[in-house]
């Protein structure tokens, strides 16, 4: 096990722009650190620099205490899992298992126990002697994983290791993973773009954007205090909404913001970081933060009209579209509401103590509630 340190990492490939752009990051040891981000933000690029298998332009990386910065892939003390499983064909199950081991000289009881104890905590010790074209999608990557879990490595990098399996099984398989980690308590590094993953896996998130870090933390810290707004739209299903404002009143009553009609008070959170009267803002809040009711005209509300209505069953959502604003608000009701109809002109509320106020350049102002 061990901890990483990566200090002003940078990557520019041959003759192109720079993709890592300087990311400061500690992961600790025995940490379930997910590194997520939209496609082509640069987190494989990262986990693969991590591993040794592309060079570092600029900056630093330590595992433990040691720079690895020029140590080769196979003396970090690195495995990683591949979206591809990467297996070999002509080779059976335990031999793919064992492969790294008998390379490295170990005895054949060694690799042989090594390998049963991995299969074991996989669960695919009936399956050792067959070849990778006669397993699913599925035990592939388990197979993947094991071996990865033979070379009791100080860390396990996973690069999207659940993209190829269907829905059901991306779902058993993400729990088995966070099992796996609790067994073995090895620091692991996710690599994944898909936001559900990162909020279930991932002790802590790292959220990338356009080759920096936008925000680390734990997953609720994200959701709930999201720094910018690039986290805010990143994270949750559906999105948290995002209604343009005007700051209208910084004063001894507290920060008030003005959107269409509707004046709201966000409580006692005038501070001196606070945007200026008359600045532009957004006020971000999730879809289950906002109640609807009929438009009656009392203040203070944002005033819509019901556009849609999704029922998935365990909730409803409801699309409002508000008077100047480009995206519709959503609205998140429990169970089989019975909401408005469509056309309706409803009033929102949003809940103001948990709600998200942003600047003009994105940033979240640091709200005092
Ligand atoms: N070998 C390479 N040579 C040149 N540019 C590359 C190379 N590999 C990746 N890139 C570029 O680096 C950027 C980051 O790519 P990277 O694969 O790290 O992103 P990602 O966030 O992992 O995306 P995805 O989720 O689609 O895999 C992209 O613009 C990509 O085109």
């Amino acid at each position: 096990m061990a901890s990483l340190s990566l200090k002003q990492i940078r990557k520019t490939y041959d003759g192109g722009a720079e993709v890592i752009k300087g990311v400061d990051l500690e992961v600790r040891d025995g940490e379930f650190m997910v590194f997520v981000g939209p496609s082509g933000c640069g987190k494989s690029t990262l986990l693969r620099m991590i591993a040794g298998l592309e060079e570092i332009s600029d900056g630093e990386l330590f595992i433990g205490d040691e720079c690895v910065n020029d140590v080769s892939p196979s003396d970090r003390g690195v495995a990683m899992v591949f979206q591809s499983y990467a297996l070999y064909p002509h080779m059976t199950v335990a031999e793919n298992m064992g492969f790294a081991l008998k390379l490295a000289g170990r005895s054949r009881a060694d690799v042989a126990a090594a390998v049963g104890r991995a299969a074991e905590i996989l669960q695919i010790g009936a399956l050792l002697d067959r070849k990778p074209k006669a397993l699913s999608g599925g035990q592939r990557q388990r197979v993947a994983i094991g071996r990865a879990i033979v070379r009791q490595p100080r860390v396990f990098l996973f690069d999207e290791p659940l993209s190829n399996l269907d829905a059901s099984l991306r779902v058993q398989m993400r729990t088995e993973l966070a099992r796996l980690h609790r067994e073995l308590g090895t620091t692991m590094i996710y690599v994944t773009h898909d936001q559900v993953e990162a909020m279930t896996l991932g002790q802590r998130i790292a959220v990338f954007n356009a080759g920096r870090i936008a925000q680390v933390g734990e997953p609720m810290a994200l959701y709930d205090r999201p720094a910018n707004l690039f986290v805010a739209g990143f994270l949750g299903s559906p999105k948290m909404n995002l209604v343009p404002v005007t700051v209208s009143a910084n004063d001894a009553d507290g920060l008030r913001v003005r959107a269409g009609a509707g004046e709201f008070a966000l409580g006692a959170r005038a501070s001196r970081d606070a945007p200026a009267v008359g600045a532009s803002a957004t006020l971000g809040f999730r879809p289950d933060q906002v109640t609807l009711a009929a438009a009656d005209g009392s203040a203070p509300a944002l005033e819509g009209q019901v556009d849609l209505v999704e029922r998935l069953g365990d909730a409803t959502l409801v699309h409002v579209q508000c008077a100047g604003q480009a995206a519709p608000v959503i609205v998140r009701l429990p169970g089989h509401a019975d909401p408005l109809a469509a056309g309706s002109r409803v009033a929102l509320r949003p809940d103001l103590s948990r709600s998200r106020l942003f600047d003009s350049a994105g940033d979240a102002f640091q709200q005092s509630a």
